[in-house]
């Protein structure tokens, strides 16, 4: 019995120990997940502190994203049409820079005349070698200039300065139909005028002559205008007289190659003074001798420029013939005072309008050769051209007595700035080859 209660007592004795471990256990196990639960509390707390103490900026970037990738799907409609709209200025601006480039800001400047002393004036021709540079002072004199043109031989280049100035008009007409316009004034001088060109095409060039004259005087009569009519040195043909004066009635084949131009020309003049004599037409009639100058074409097939080109490309200098003819060379500035000092005056009949310093062609070569710096060229002599006048110098008593005109540039002068013009093509034309009676030969 004793031995039973033993027993007992140190069984619950035992159990006893084991509980108050497992209620120390307990207690231990619930104060550490207490710990943890502040811990993670604290940390969420921390966060939303954090979060709040952020700069505004970052926040709005944060929200931002967020929106934005939410956004995406709208904004790619927009950044399409931002992209067209984009594209359309584009194509706008370029339309915009191509206009500026044909329409000058700046124009040369102008005089402003009353309208008492301001002209109308016409210029046929106008956008051609002498014509454009004629219109350039009648606009800087502060006139209205109306150029018309057919573009055969004449380049809107020429007279582009002046397109969009209220002062300037541009007429692309053939003047063999008869225009309408109202004029104070009229150069005539459409025509082709370097022997190439006017052959190319001899009917053509004898209509513009004879009809295209005539359509010119019949508006001069209509409206009351003076008219100059652009007359040549080749009325005088092959000439039997030196140096040539307006007395002198010429020396022409009246069937020969050169005939369209030189009797067109002649019966040009015999329109003028029929409608002067018939129809009280105010005329004035100018006999212009060799000019050169800038603006003459590339491939204008004269002397001047065929020579230059030739020089500056160290091609070849072609004298045809023996090179002994002889030709007297005006710089087109000289040669529009000229033209002006003769509408101007009250003298009615032809006046030679040409510088009188003559030289052989075989001189002209060797004075071009010479003034194109390290030109290397040969200078050789080609087949003779038909009808071609051998000797040409003007006598200008006349235009030094009734104008009170000479020419002012020397040869050398002029020349030079016709160079410089021509390397300045050279550098931005494709250039081919000259046009000269050789090529035109081989062409038939
Ligand atoms: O390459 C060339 C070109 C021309 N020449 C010669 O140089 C001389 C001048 O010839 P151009 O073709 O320049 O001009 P032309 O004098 O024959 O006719 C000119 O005369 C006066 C104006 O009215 C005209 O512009 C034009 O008809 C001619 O003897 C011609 O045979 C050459 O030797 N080589």
């Amino acid at each position: 019995m004793i031995r039973q209660s033993l027993k007992l007592r140190k069984t619950l004795t035992v159990l006893g120990i084991v509980s108050l471990f497992l209620l120390l256990f307990l207690i231990l196990t619930r104060r550490n997940s207490g710990v943890h639960q502040r811990i993670e509390e604290e940390d969420i707390q921390k966060l939303d502190r954090d979060f709040n103490d952020l700069p505004k900026k970052d926040k709005l970037i944060n929200m931002d994203m967020e929106d934005k990738m939410q956004q995406n799907s709208d904004n790619d409609g927009t950044k399409r049409e931002l992209q067209e709209a984009k594209s359309r200025i584009d194509q706008l601006e370029k339309k915009i820079a191509i206009l500026e480039g044909r329409v000058p800001q700046k124009y040369p400047e102008v005089k402003f005349l009353g309208y008492k002393e301001r002209k109308r004036i016409l210029v046929t021709g106008g956008a051609g070698f002498v014509g454009s540079h004629l219109v350039d002072v009648l606009m800087t004199q502060g006139h209205e200039v109306i150029v018309v043109d057919n573009f055969f031989t004449g380049r809107k280049r020429n007279v582009e300065h002046w397109f969009g100035h209220r002062n300037f008009e541009m007429i692309h007409h053939d003047i063999v139909n008869p225009l309408y316009v109202e004029a104070d004034e009229i150069y005539h001088l459409a025509s082709p005028a370097s022997p190439p060109h006017y052959m190319q095409n001899p009917v053509k060039t004898i209509k513009t002559n004879t009809l295209g004259t005539i359509n010119m005087l019949g508006l001069a009569r209509r409206v009351g205008a003076k008219i100059l009519i652009a007359s040549t040195s080749e009325v005088y043909g092959d000439p039997m007289v030196h140096p040539q004066p307006e007395s002198y009635w010429g020396h022409v084949n009246p069937i020969g190659p050169r005939a369209c131009y030189d009797e067109g020309k002649r019966v040009a003049e015999t329109l003028a003074y029929s409608y002067a004599k018939q129809e009280k037409v105010a005329v004035r009639v100018a006999r212009i001798f060799n000019t050169y100058g800038p603006r003459m074409h590339v491939s204008d097939g004269r002397v001047v420029s065929n020579f230059i080109m030739q020089a500056l490309q160290n091609l070849t200098i072609t004298v045809y013939g023996n090179g002994k003819q002889t030709r007297s060379f005006c710089y087109v500035s000289d040669l529009v005072d000229g033209l002006l000092a003769l509408m101007a005056a009250n003298y009615t009949l032809p006046v030679n309008l040409g510088n009188p310093v003559e030289n052989t062609i075989q001189e002209f070569a060797m004075i071009i050769k010479n003034q194109v710096p390290g030109c290397r060229s040969m200078v050789a002599k080609g087949a003779p051209v038909e009808d071609d006048p051998q000797r040409r110098r003007p006598d200008i008593t006349v235009a030094k007595e009734h104008l009170h005109w000479e020419p002012k540039v020397s040869l050398q002068e002029g020349l030079q700035r016709t160079i410089d013009y021509f390397k300045e093509e050279l550098s931005r034309t494709t250039f081919q080859n000259n046009q000269t009676y050789m090529n035109m030969k081989s062409q038939h």
